[in-house]
């Protein structure tokens, strides 16, 4: 079966609206609860980060106050001789809280980028767990989009997150304390402003929370529609449809603007009412301070370090309030992240399952019947009965849809059946390790996946340790190492570097070859003449006869010639269930027991 094809039954419609779902809400605190596993190992690193950042918010307010007795002692009484020393100290003060602040930062982006490289790893292991058909249900550029962008938001608020809420409340002390300290009474009047700060904070925070959620979703969508609109470039030159795939991602992209800058509006509006506000502050100050000036309850320099001080304090302050708009992000990512871990593969190894070993070879299901939970609910195949003994090769035909690549899944277990038993060597496979299956099995897909490595690497997918000898025998085997030798730089030669492609025919036998490689004794062949023509099609016939030598094969295919080879045929109808007419081969489920 296409991919093409399989998407559409497992994925939405592109021109549907969901195309990229809103992923449910999640609070902030739980998104706290469930990503800070993450930072735990970091704690130290992140109290190390937060003290060093808070040492230079503290070597800040030396700096205010030796520029008050600059004013003070040089400025007001004309004192030239007073200036280098307080000057050599604002130096040398201002050299070390650059230094705190750079190595702090550092240290602060030394955790952040641990965290989104500690939860991507996580998040892809989890999803190597799936089988295909469950990672299909999710688009692969929405999936990007979330191990990128959202993790990176999730990461500004749980770890990030937390250095700038330390460090802005630590902060928020210093500087607070000292313009108390200058002046408690003017400092109190303009503390009283501070209720207002935090009610249009969380105002602001819960709207930039509901307008992020949207800009999640639509960045989820352009990388959805972009990674498929290059997938599939050549059907779109085929057709001559490029302008329809670029307005497609253009639609998209407005469709991702238009929600950034509503999110970008009430986001910034905050910080811009924040700067009113400092003006309106120190107006305050200066108006209440000439009045404390006048009574002698301050002096210039103290008036100004107050002045700075304030000025201090409106960054922390602006640092706290904007977090309300990173919680706002981080949340509307984290719960697209949440989505992707909580995907189930629905197979199940059983707790205590022992490996198969040794395996012979013979495979049987017997009265198996399976279905889709993302389909109609109807049976794709039913009453399926078939055995297979060592070494035996069977092929499987019947019309498209009848539900072969369905019975290929289930004999390597990416899905279980609803009803009856697929068993190997007499054990059901739901008994035995999902490891030890594939070990002893290997399927080879309809589509061929190659990645973008070396040829030798290529081959060696399944065996990494395989030795070149090895190698080249596999790639001799599968008829492909003559091509291979003629390329400039022979199996050190990289797909895709220079632009090195290889024909649908040269990759199905470097396929082949790596089949050959692992060795195991049962395969599964999905349509492997499948897409090539009649000529490239003939040239892996005999590579495919001796990978089929002596080993247990399921052959599904179209091509008669193809099952001609077979030992024996077994026909599927449309309906999912046998033909009548297949030789009765008779099975009697799984006799042995590995159960509990
Ligand atoms: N992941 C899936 N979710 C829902 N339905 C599916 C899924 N995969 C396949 N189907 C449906 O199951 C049925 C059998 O599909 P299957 O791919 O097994 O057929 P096939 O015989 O291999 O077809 P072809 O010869 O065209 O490759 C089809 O109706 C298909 O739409």
């Amino acid at each position: 079966m296409d991919t093409a094809r399989k998407r559409s039954t497992a994925a939405p419609d592109p021109s549907d609206d969901e195309l990229v779902a809103l992923a449910p809400a999640v609070a902030p605190r739980e998104v706290f609860h469930r990503f800070w596993p993450w930072v735990r190992q970091d704690r130290r690193w992140l109290l190390l980060g937060t003290a060093l950042l808070a040492l230079g918010a503290a070597s800040e307010v030396v700096t205010v106050w030796l520029f008050k007795d600059l004013i003070d002692q040089v400025l007001v009484p004309r004192r030239f001789a007073a200036f280098w020393e307080i000057a050599g100290g604002m130096a040398a003060v201002a050299a070390l809280t650059g230094l705190l602040t750079f190595l702090g930062n550092y240290t602060a982006t030394w955790i952040a980028e641990r965290f989104m490289l500690r939860l991507r790893t996580a998040c892809v292991a989890h999803l190597h767990t799936l089988p295909p058909d469950t990672l299909r249900t999710r688009w692969h550029g929405d999936v990007l989009a979330r191990l990128t962008s959202d993790i990176a938001r999730i990461e500004a608020f749980v770890a990030s997150g937390v250095i700038d809420v330390a460090t802005a409340l630590i902060s928020l002390v210093f500087f607070a304390g000292a313009a108390f300290f200058l002046s408690w009474q003017l400092a109190l009047a303009v503390f009283a402003m501070s209720p207002v700060f935090w009610l249009s904070a969380r105002h602001f925070g819960g709207r930039v929370q509901r307008l992020s959620r949207e800009a999640r979703r639509r960045d989820g969508r352009v990388t959805a529609v972009l990674e498929e609109s290059l997938a599939n470039a050549s059907v779109a030159h085929a057709y001559n449809q490029q302008r329809r795939e670029v307005d497609r991602v253009r639609g998209e992209g407005e469709a991702l603007l238009r929600a950034e800058l509503a999110t970008a509006r009430v986001a910034n509006l905050y910080p811009a009412l924040l700067d009113v506000a400092e003006v309106l502050g120190g107006l305050v100050v200066v108006g209440l301070g000439a009045f404390e000036l006048s009574r002698g309850a301050l002096t210039v320099g103290g008036l100004l370090a107050f002045a700075a001080f304030l000025t201090q304090l409106f960054g922390p302050i602006q640092q706290l309030s904007g977090l309300a708009t990173v919680f706002g992000a981080a949340s509307a990512g984290a719960e697209r992240v949440i989505d992707l871990t909580q995907l189930r593969s629905p197979v199940h190894e059983r707790p205590g399952a022992p490996d198969l070993r040794a395996v012979r070879g013979e495979l049987s299901c017997t009265g198996v019947r399976a279905s889709y939970a993302t389909g109609d609910g109807r049976p794709v195949l039913r009453d399926v009965t078939l055995r297979v003994a060592p070494g035996e090769v069977l092929a499987v035909t019947g019309p498209s849809g009848a539900g072969k690549s369905t019975l290929a899944k289930l004999l390597v277990r990416f899905m279980d059946p609803d009803a009856g038993t697929v068993c190997l060597d007499g054990v059901d496979l739901r008994d035995t390790t999902l490891a030890s299956i594939r070990q002893a099995v290997t399927l080879l897909p309809q589509a061929s996946q190659l990645f973008s490595a070396s040829i030798r690497d290529n081959i060696a997918y399944g065996r990494p340790d395989a030795t070149d000898d090895e190698i080249v025998q596999a790639a001799r085997d599968a008829d492909a190492h003559d091509f291979i030798s003629a390329l400039p730089h022979g199996y050190q030669s990289v797909l895709g570097e220079n632009g090195l492609q290889l024909s649908g025919g040269q990759t199905r036998r470097l396929t082949i070859a790596r089949a050959f490689l692992r060795g195991t004794p049962v395969l599964i062949l999905d349509e492997p003449t499948a897409g090539l023509d009649r000529a490239a099609a003939l040239r892996v016939v005999a590579p495919l006869r001796r990978l089929m030598s002596g080993r247990t094969t399921v052959l599904i295919t179209h091509d008669a010639g193809l099952a001609g080879q077979a030992d024996a045929v077994y026909v599927l109808g449309a309906d999912g269930a046998p033909v009548a007419g297949n030789r009765q081969r008779r099975s009697t489920g799984c006799p042995v027991s590995r159960g509990p």
